[in-house]
């Protein structure tokens, strides 16, 4: 990947109705149960980012065929619960935690070996955290020391478990769930906090038989799924850039159209609206079993809070941006339980904090969170750890501070929004090549 810098100036105010690309969490899972399924899945609204792609290139070496007739489709041949075929090349993830984390349970289950690799980033992250509970199930997965690559080994008997993993992970539960698929009687997931449900409700679209309650998932081995048309919704992780551009930029009035609301994602507004913000839904409606609706955002201004620990799960990718919120705020914001930020692309945590303070900010780092001073933002260069959620949320603090802000290593963005920097000049920011 080419290195990429941006310069972000202060800009807005932001206008106008924007449409933000497809759900990263819904495309990855679109692909899979499609793959798995009996029958021909068209997933329209697929997000066309490096993830994603590295997903459908993963399925595609195992023995799926994939159309694309326009950008944001796909039409997926399933191949079966037991078509695929094995691949005797690493299988790269890339830059994605969740392809790999799922594509884990369900190789588990499958007659042949897999080894699956990511980049550097990926490469770092802790991979225990599904491995441990796949090998209660009977898988036999080898790692390098709890990181990437997985050398998973094929042709094992699974059988179900009860499990409660230590931290709120979707990504766990799903590796589990599909695990389960292919395991002889019941997997059952108990969350310490309910997760994005995405899994769940996707395998009950695809036919498969699933009891599932916030924070709480079972199903049974050995049924089949059966294709089914897809609609992903634009990704509220993607949206929130914007919607904190819009909140902090005085002037700003902002539709974003059609985003996914599902409640287990919308932590960030619960958060922005304890800080004085003004956002309004409106347009609610259900797609394929998912609330999504048009959020209308106007410039309020903001002051600090104490986050309530509960909306932590609800909100996890989107604190890159809550810390530049809280960053121009009025007063404190006292972030807490939320250390699952530290192994993510980068530790976001350590991100935002040194990239922050080199923009003037009184920032302290905690184990588990940050304390945020707001005041006025200054300008700086700092490093995205090639993360895109920071270098996003960089864009952002860009548009509000005293001279520009420099950002380094930004070409991960392409990973989870391609396009951002066109929708965000359209939308006033003022974001150019550095
Ligand atoms: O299941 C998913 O699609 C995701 C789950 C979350 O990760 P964790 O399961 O590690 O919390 C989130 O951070 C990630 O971007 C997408
Ligand atoms: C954490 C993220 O993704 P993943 O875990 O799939 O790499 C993210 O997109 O913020």
């Amino acid at each position: 990947m080419s290195r990429i810098d941006w310069c972000s100036s202060a800009g807005g105010p932001l206008r106008g109705e924007i449409v933000v690309p497809g759900d990263k969490s819904v495309s990855h899972r679109a692909l899979m149960f499609g793959a798995l399924a009996e029958g021909v899945t068209r997933i329209r609204g697929f997000l066309e980012g490096e993830d994603t792609r590295a997903t459908a290139a993963i399925l595609g070496r195992l023995g799926v065929r994939f159309e694309t007739p326009a950008p944001g489709e796909r039409v997926v041949h399933g191949v079966g619960l037991h078509g695929l075929r094995g691949s005797s090349e690493p299988l790269d993830c890339g830059n994605a935690g969740t392809g790999m984390r799922l594509l884990a349970g369900l190789l588990a289950g499958q007659a042949f070996d897999s080894t699956l690799i990511g980049d550097e980033s990926l490469s770092r992250r802790p991979m225990r955290r599904v491995t441990d509970p796949l090998g209660l199930m009977g898988a036999v997965i080898d790692t390098n020391d709890g990181k990437p690559p997985l050398r998973i080994h094929g042709g094992k008997t699974l059988h179900g478990v009860t499990y409660e993993p230590p931290v709120a992970s979707a990504q766990i539960k799903s590796a589990l769930l599909l695990a389960g698929l292919y395991a002889e009687g019941f997997t059952e997931v108990v969350e310490p906090h309910p997760t994005r449900d995405y899994t769940e409700s996707m395998l009950r679209a695809f036919g498969w038989p699933i009891d599932y309650a916030p924070g709480r998932a079972r199903l049974e081995g050995g049924h089949t799924l059966r294709a089914v048309d897809v609609d992903v919704p634009a990704d509220f992780s993607s949206a929130a850039f914007f919607i904190v551009a819009a909140c902090i930029v005085p002037g700003s009035e902002l539709r974003l159209k059609a985003v996914g609301l599902n409640p287990r994602r919308t932590g960030l507004l619960a958060a922005l609206e304890l800080m004085g913000a003004d956002i309004a839904v409106e347009n609610m409606r259900s797609s394929g079993g998912e609330d999504i609706g048009d959020l209308v955002v106007r410039y309020a201004p903001l002051h600090g809070v104490a986050l309530p620990l509960d909306i932590v799960p609800d909100m996890i990718d989107e604190f890159p941006a809550l810390f530049v919120a809280a960053a121009t705020a009025d007063g404190m914001t006292t972030i807490r339980g939320a250390a699952e930020l530290r192994v993510k692309e980068s530790d976001r945590i350590a991100s935002m904090a040194h990239g922050l303070k080199a923009c003037g900010v009184k920032i302290d780092e905690l184990p588990d969170g940050a304390i945020i001073q707001g005041g006025p933002i200054g300008g700086g260069t700092i490093d995205s750890h090639g993360d895109h959620r920071i270098a996003m949320s960089f864009a952002v603090a860009g548009l509000l501070a005293s001279t520009p802000i420099v950002i380094g290593d930004c070409a991960n963005v392409a990973t989870s929004f391609p396009g951002f920097v066109a929708l965000a000049n359209g939308a006033g920011f003022r974001l150019e090549a550095a």
